[in-house]
């Protein structure tokens, strides 16, 4: 962002903010004499100013932010207080510090705030579901003519983007799902062939209803799949538009907020592509709930009657551990012959029918790298819409360490020491190993093991 384009505030934000950076005392102490709201504010990433100065380690600006009663809990995007940051960097003094003044509870294994709970990439809930309008038809028919409402149109699943720059410049940022109003879908909109799923109502934070001016106030938003590419039907403006044909990696180019619009619309959608018949009878069926179920159109069919689970979307519950060595120093990490050459990343697999959580990721350790575990604990999960499988995060501790790898689905398995994760998640290519992007539940499982156990 330009200074130009910032605001007033975001500038004095900016300039806080790099102050506590680079312990520069006096200034900060300055600005929070004129503006206490400025000690919780936070700039890229969710860094605030406690953070980036247990970052460098500013043990003043520290105690004077504490002093003026700043909040040391908030966490940033990676789910780390400054007492992880600062463990993390080896400021063991000012960890110390952070942890003694006030009740500060020492990180536990779990993310120790709960906006922690939607911090995985794909997992951010930009809308509000509505479900209870799915079996509203008017309601729905209502919201697609209004022209308030957002489409969003995917060809075989490919979503529509385009690479308008965003205003920070930032690569994450920069594709944007292309966002058509009603008479530019009204042709597609008309095609038998196309599947529409209707994903929700923009939350009140980000569209006030006293800017929108239809009845409800409410902004919808639909997904809109075809078989037949639809470009010639869409009335597209921007000439720098194009489907994103290739889901890995180039799903996790989008923003969070358009990555969770995504995760939401591309599994549904692709449930919708995999399931056009009955699962039950092979019959024809329809589409009902805004999308959200498939009813059959044989009379007689079981799936009429009783807890049918065919007749909605579905999800495969996958689990990802990250395997923790006894002695609390290691962890295991694995490689498909499908990664880039060089790259490791976590053990995962599907749960089975009949299997819990825990079992599961006993199992798949044990059939994928021969290695026994004990307890498991739960970390966070995160929607991976290729097509619809929900990421189950956890840590897992080993019982055994001697590994047996199945080359049927993994190519190698090894033992990898802190310092050799910590080069990985800072030196990139110049580490024994690389990680997943960013943007796996893998990358986040392992940065949050050595952010809570960075001084043992
Ligand atoms: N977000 C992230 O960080 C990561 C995401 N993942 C995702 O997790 C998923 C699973 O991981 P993966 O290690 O491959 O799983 P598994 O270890 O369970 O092995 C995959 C094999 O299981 C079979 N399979 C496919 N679908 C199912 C199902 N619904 N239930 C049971 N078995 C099934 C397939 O066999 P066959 O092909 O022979 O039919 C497949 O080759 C993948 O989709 C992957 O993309 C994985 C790692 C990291
Ligand atoms: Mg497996
Ligand atoms: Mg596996
Ligand atoms: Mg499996
Ligand atoms: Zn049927």
């Amino acid at each position: 962002m330009t200074s130009v384009q910032m605001s007033a505030k975001d500038e004095m934000v900016e300039q806080f903010l790099d102050y506590a950076s680079r312990g520069d005392l006096a200034n900060v102490s300055t600005m929070i004499s004129h503006s206490s709201q400025l000690l919780n504010e936070s700039g890229r990433q969710g860094w605030t100013a406690l953070m980036l100065a247990a970052r460098n380690g500013h043990f003043d600006v520290i105690k004077a932010l504490l002093l003026n009663g700043c909040n040391k809990f908030l966490v940033n995007k990676s789910g780390q207080t400054a007492y992880d940051i600062a463990k993390f960097w080896g400021h063991r003094h000012i960890a110390r510090f952070l942890a003694s003044s006030g009740d500060v509870t020492l990180p536990g294994i779990l993310p120790s705030n709960k906006s922690t709970e939607n911090e995985t990439y794909f997992s951010k809930e930009y809308l509000n579901r509505m479900s209870d309008k799915r079996t509203d038809s008017e309601w729905l028919s209502a919201k697609q003519s209004s022209p308030e409402t957002v489409f969003i149109v995917f060809h075989n699943l490919d979503p529509l983007v385009t690479t308008e720059p965003e205003e920070r410049n930032d690569i994450q940022s920069q594709l944007k799902l292309y966002r058509f109003g009603r008479d530019s879908v009204k042709k597609v909109l008309e095609n038998s062939d196309t599947v529409v799923v209707f994903l929700g109502v923009e939350k009140q934070e980000c569209s006030p209803s006293s800017l929108v001016s239809n009845e409800d106030g409410l902004i919808a938003w639909f997904a809109l799949n075809t078989k037949k590419n639809p470009t010639e039907s869409l009335k597209v403006t921007a000439s720098n538009s194009f489907f994103l044909t290739k889901p890995m990696p180039m799903l996790l180019m989008l923003n969070e907020d358009e990555a969770g619009i995504v995760a939401q619309a591309r599994s549904v959608l692709a449930w919708h592509s995999r399931y056009s018949f009955c699962p039950t009878c092979g019959g024809k069926t329809k589409v009902d709930e805004g999308g959200y179920k498939r009813t059959c159109l044989t009379d007689g069919c079981k799936s009429l009657q009783g807890i049918h689970n065919t007749c909605y979307p579905r999800v495969d519950p996958v689990v990802i551990m990250l395997v923790l060595h006894p002695d609390g120093n290691r962890c295991l990490l694995g490689r498909k012959k499908s990664f880039p050459p060089g790259m490791f990343s976590c053990l995962a697999g599907f749960i089975e029918p009949g299997e819990t959580i825990e079992n599961a990721v006993r199992r798949e350790v044990l059939e994928e790298s021969g290695v026994t575990i004990g307890p498991v604990q739960y970390v966070s999960s995160q929607p991976w819409p290729m097509p619809s499988s929900l990421m189950i995060g956890c840590f897992a501790v080993a019982v055994s360490t001697d590994i047996k790898v199945d080359e049927n689905e993994i190519e190698d398995a090894r033992w990898f020491t802190r310092q050799e994760v910590m080069d990985a998640l800072v030196k990139g290519n110049q580490a024994v190993f690389s990680m997943p992007p960013r943007q796996a539940i893998a990358h986040y499982l392992v940065k949050h093991w050595i952010g809570i156990n960075s001084n043992l």
